[in-house]
């Protein structure tokens, strides 16, 4: 049986992805620092016949996610899957961002998916498995958005990692991939929506309307979405593919 560790498991996309690597017949490790959110999840995963963790950690905190991959291996019998899915969005304009914002942005979105690699790759080489690394970028990691340029900078960050950890890790057997949604109606969503109606007057859901009305397939992108990507990076059919970048959009940034 394979395990998969996925952080940001609580709700969103994160939770997309926990339950359907839980259907794909993986046992899994929700991570997240919210602890009432873990719990359904992990219930949600029981029902499905998969084994599956809850573990409170925050990602910007290097020691707690080394610890998180100790104890899901600990408890689940071995480690497999990685996958860096939690992340925050931040809307400001360039002018108006500040030390403080940067901060908090770059610990957990990039410092969060940096310490998860870290811990990976240490674990898959312990165990002497050939294991996948998966990281959380975007459409903004391939683009650039007004109101969102520091957001936009942390998944581009991703992408340069997941190249790097590619290279380096590969001799070992190890893929490092990126998946890049573009509009998923998740909690950020609503966040960002929210922010850009203050900062520019927009009504509510007028932001949010005017993205979705942006992508060619002509509705908003699921978590389910999302997770059929990462299903496939987490499987054997992806055993030639490292490094990537993969844009999962409905029609948005073409590359
Ligand atoms: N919603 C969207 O349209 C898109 C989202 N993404 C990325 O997908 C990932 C998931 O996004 P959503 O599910 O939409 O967000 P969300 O806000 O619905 O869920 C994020 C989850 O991460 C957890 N989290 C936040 N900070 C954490 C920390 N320091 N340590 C551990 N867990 C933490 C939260 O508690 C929450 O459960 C993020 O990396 C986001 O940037 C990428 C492209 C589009
Ligand atoms: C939330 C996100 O990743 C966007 C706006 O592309």
């Amino acid at each position: 049986m394979s395990v998969a560790l996925v952080t940001g498991g609580g709700q969103g996309i994160g939770r997309g992805i926990a339950l359907r690597l839980a259907r794909d017949g993986h046992d899994i490790a929700v991570v997240d620092i919210n602890e009432s959110t873990i719990a359904s999840v992990v219930d949600e995963i029981h029902e499905i016949g998969s084994k599956a963790v809850g573990i409170v950690a925050d990602v910007s905190d290097r020691d707690q996610v080394f610890a998180a991959v100790d104890s899901a291996a600990e408890q689940l019998g071995g480690f497999d899957v990685m996958v860096n899915n939690a992340g925050i969005a931040q809307v400001a304009p360039i002018d108006d961002v500040t030390p403080a914002d940067v901060d908090k942005i770059w610990r957990i979105n990039v410092d969060g998916v940096l310490w998860g690699i870290q811990a990976a790759a240490a674990k898959f080489r312990a165990l002497g498995c050939k294991g996948k690394i998966i990281n959380a970028s975007s459409i903004a990691g391939h683009d650039g958005f007004a109101m969102l340029g520091v957001y936009c900078a942390t998944k581009f960050a991703v992408r340069a990692l997941t190249q790097a950890a590619a290279k380096e890790y590969a001799a070992h057997g190890i893929t490092v991939n990126a998946y890049c949604p573009g509009v998923v109606g998740t909690d950020m969503w609503v966040t960002i929506d929210k922010r850009f109606a203050e900062l520019t007057g927009a009504a509510e859901g007028e932001t949010y309307d005017k993205f979705v009305g942006g992508i060619a397939l002509g509705r908003a992108e699921t978590p389910d979405d999302v997770a059929s990507l990462v299903s496939y990076l987490s499987g054997p059919d992806s055993d030639y593919v490292t490094g990537q970048a993969i844009l999962i959009d409905g029609g948005m940034v073409y590359r």
